[in-house]
């Protein structure tokens, strides 16, 4: 197997002081599509960045198809949109691509292949101030696909588009997928990418916290069941399933608690609070892959607050 993009021990500091990215180790295989998931500020853009030669990493090396990242040939490998597609509002669809395609050394003929890839011909002629979000991303990313790049890499593509536009997307990036090409994407929110992503990195403030196929991942990382309870008392829930056998992972977050239980059943959870006089009102087993993310992802201060506000009510 070919490996596209291979991250080895990258890490980012900004002049600033700010570390973005500590030590990424990621090998992506060709033709496949594969997400980037985090939080805002969990460090997407900036490993995007560093593969399309944007920003130099501070440690660590980052390859595409073999060439050193930020290399001259990068251009040629990698397609790109990283945050809002840059047109100039005034011109058509068409000839926003045509000035792409004139500075990227590309003929007329290829602007119109990708208009047709991505479904715009029949409105190439219009304003790109009047396209909807769902079409600027879609001219996006015909520009990203233009040098006819073997590797695309498109930050937040489906941000803020409506359900029907964001399906198109999704069926488009398959395609594109299928024609050979190796699509890396991000996205703040897991659901977005679990439909459409061979594979899957969960990065939370600039490492990676969890990798594989979206049906890993939803199987969890760790061992036994992720469980979900409203209980009669949240803070005294929490305390007891910290002593709990069997129990891991306790915390309270939105008003329930999430733990995990290592037997892969409910019943060390639910026995313990019954034992401690805890009513239990509802049991749910988290094994959604969202679930997941957010138990990797969680803020440990925002799970004491809601500690805190369920110990005052
Ligand atoms: N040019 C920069 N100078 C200084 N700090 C930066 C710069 N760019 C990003 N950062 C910081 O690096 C961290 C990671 O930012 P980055 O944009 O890579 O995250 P992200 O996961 O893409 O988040 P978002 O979804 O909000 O874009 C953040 O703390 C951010 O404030």
């Amino acid at each position: 197997m070919t490996v596209a993009v291979q991250c080895t021990h990258v890490s980012k500091t900004y002049p600033g002081g700010v570390t973005a990215l500590r030590g990424i180790d990621l090998s992506i295989q060709a033709g496949q599509i594969y997400g980037l998931v985090g939080r805002n500020g969990a460090g997407k853009t900036t490993l995007m960045r560093i593969l399309v030669g944007l920003v130099a990493p501070t440690g660590g090396q980052a390859s595409v198809l073999g060439h050193p990242a930020g290399g001259c040939s990068t251009g040629q490998l990698v397609g790109s949109l990283i945050e809002t597609p840059a047109y100039y509002p005034h011109l058509s669809g068409r000839d926003n691509l045509l000035l792409l395609a004139r500075y990227l050394g590309e003929s007329a003929p290829a602007v119109e292949r990708v208009l047709e890839t991505v479904g715009l011909s029949e409105r190439a002629r219009s304003r790109f101030s009047g396209y909807s979000l769902g079409m600027k991303q879609r001219l996006g990313i015909a520009g990203a696909l233009l040098g006819d790049p073997p590797v695309l890499i498109l930050d937040e593509p489906v941000n803020g588009l409506d359900p029907q536009a964001m399906v198109y997307v999704r069926d488009l990036l398959a395609r594109v997928r299928d024609e050979g090409r190796t699509v890396l994407l991000s996205s703040h929110l897991l659901a977005e990418l679990e439909q459409v992503c061979d594979r899957v990195a969960i990065l939370h403030e600039g490492a990676v916290v969890s990798e594989g196929t979206p049906e890993e991942l939803r199987r969890g990382t760790g061992s036994g069941i992720s469980i979900v309870l409203e209980v009669s008392d949240t803070a005294e829930a929490v305390r007891v399933l910290e002593s709990a056998e069997g129990v891991t992972d306790v915390r309270a977050s939105g008003g329930a608690v999430h733990a995990r239980s290592t037997d892969g059943s409910t019943t060390p959870v639910v026995r313990a609070l019954v034992g401690a006089g805890i009513e239990v009102r509802s049991v749910t087993q988290g094994e959604s892959l969202e679930s997941a993310y957010l138990a990797l992802t969680a803020d440990p201060d925002a799970g004491t607050e809601h500690v805190v506000r369920g110990a005052v009510s």
